[in-house]
């Protein structure tokens, strides 16, 4: 099994950063989240490194969606990272871990009213989705007596090597303002009084492991840029979004590198902007590469059944990790306590949902496992606790945040009373 320099094995049992993860298991419960607060910086220091050993003008913008738990934030705040915000509580979230609202970027192709007078009020540059948009958030910015600063999302029409799902460049996405539109979209923002064009956003899709959609995005919003200098609009910066993949099934899978993508997309950048004579800053909004693969699930064997195949049913389910059966993704799972025992047979490990879907991991060669027996799944920190539900009527696990020695919760666990306390009693039920 090849595993990330984070994790190793030892004495038979799986580690994380210094950590024993059974120990881990044992400590705080299952089923655990569990982050390595230094691969996050390593990540962090990888891909920002990369791009600006090659453009010094580069700003990066956590993805929030991908981990939304505060001490994740904190962490790549202290880094120096802004943040692409989607929701007024991943602004909340940003602002709280001390990310300065400007370098924060609003994005949402469905924003309400209130978000886009948050985005006022807090002095957040928009990314506008649309005409419609537009106007509101001009109207809103001159009620409140500002001028607010918008790019807007560039629909490229770029299709992406990703699972359909998760692909936002398509023609037919929900994203974005196509490109044969996107001139009148700026024009109609120079003519307004409240919001002030001064960037391009583009967001082509996640988990993307092939670099040339990312220069051809490029190449899209350079176009884009150079019609908007014939207008009078010098773009102060390009955001190119996120989408840079890991290599979930590292025995076989090939991902690019940070420098991969680095060396595919900043020349690009750079050839078209000495071209256009401009200096913008170049702005990428990675998730899943920052902080996927520094956290893993740890979930506990409740059973084991032989029907027609194997079933390990483990403590965690879809309500905890979904992306297996929404995106039909596919995690790496180590038997934690029995990490260097031969493989003994095929199993799929099943969660405690009422879904037939509930399924981790399918038909995966384990050593013989039985009732106690600790999985870790792998690469669950981008999209993983982020997704979570209380589907099942089941309170959310605790997550915990490791540090060198150091191990801490950065969220407990949700109770029964945590499901409860929302709800209330309609005056008519006694
Ligand atoms: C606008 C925007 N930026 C950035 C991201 C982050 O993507 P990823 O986690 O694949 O880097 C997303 C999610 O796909 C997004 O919608
Ligand atoms: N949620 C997706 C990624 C989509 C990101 C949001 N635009 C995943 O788990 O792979």
């Amino acid at each position: 099994m090849i595993l990330p320099s984070h994790l190793s094995v030892r004495n038979g049992r799986l580690r994380i950063g210094e950590h024993d993860t059974v120990d881990l298991a044992d400590r705080f419960g299952t089923p655990l989240y569990v982050t390595d607060e230094e691969r996050i910086q390593d990540n962090f220091r990888r891909l920002s490194g990369a791009l600006t050993a090659r453009y010094p003008k580069v700003r990066v913008l956590y993805a929030a969606k991908a981990n939304g738990n505060l001490a994740v934030f904190r962490t790549l705040a202290s880094m120096g990272a802004g943040a692409d915000v989607f929701s007024a509580g991943e602004v909340a979230l940003a602002l709280a871990a001390g990310m300065p609202p400007a370098s924060l970027l609003f994005n949402g192709s469905s924003k309400t009213p209130a978000d886009l007078a948050l985005a006022v009020e807090k002095g957040i540059r928009v990314s506008v989705d649309s005409p419609d948009e537009l106007r509101q958030l001009d109207a809103a910015a001159g009620e409140a007596g500002k001028t607010v600063d918008i790019a807007f999302r560039v629909n490229p029409a770029i299709d992406v090597p990703t699972h359909p799902k998760i692909a936002t460049g398509l023609a037919t996405s929900k994203f974005g303002i196509p490109a044969g539109q996107i001139l009148h979209a700026y024009r109609e923002a120079l003519s307004l009084e409240h919001t002030n064009p001064i960037g391009i956003h583009c967001h082509i899709g996640s988990q993307i492991l092939a670099v040339e959609p990312f220069a051809h995005e490029v190449r899209v919003l350079i176009d884009v840029a150079r019609d908007l200098i014939d207008i009078g609009v010098e773009p102060s910066f390009i955001d190119i979004g996120g989408g840079l993949g890991i290599p979930y099934r590292r025995e076989t899978e090939r991902a690019p590198t940070p420098e991969d993508y680095a060396e595919a997309v900043v020349p690009v950048f750079l050839r078209g902007i000495r071209e256009l004579g401009i200096e913008p800053e170049l702005w990428v909004e990675p998730g899943r590469w920052l902080v996927a693969d520094s956290t893993v699930l740890l979930t506990r064997v409740n059973s084991v059944k032989t029907a027609h195949k194997t079933f390990a049913n483990v403590d965690a389910g879809f309500n905890l990790l979904v992306r297996p059966t929404m995106y039909d993704a596919y995690h790496e799972v180590v038997a934690a306590n029995k990490a260097d025992a031969p493989a003994a047979r095929e199993y799929s490990v099943t969660g405690p949902i009422c879904e037939t879907g509930d399924i981790l991991a399918k038909d995966r060669l384990l050593p013989e496992l039985a009732a106690g027996d600790i999985i870790a799944v792998l690469d669950a920190g981008a999209y993983g606790f982020a997704m979570s539900s209380q589907y099942n009527s089941r309170p959310r696990c605790a997550e915990v945040l490791l540090a060198g020695k150091k191990a801490a919760l950065m969220r407990r666990a949700e109770t029964i009373d945590d499901l409860t306390a929302p709800m209330v009693r309609p005056s008519w039920q006694a």
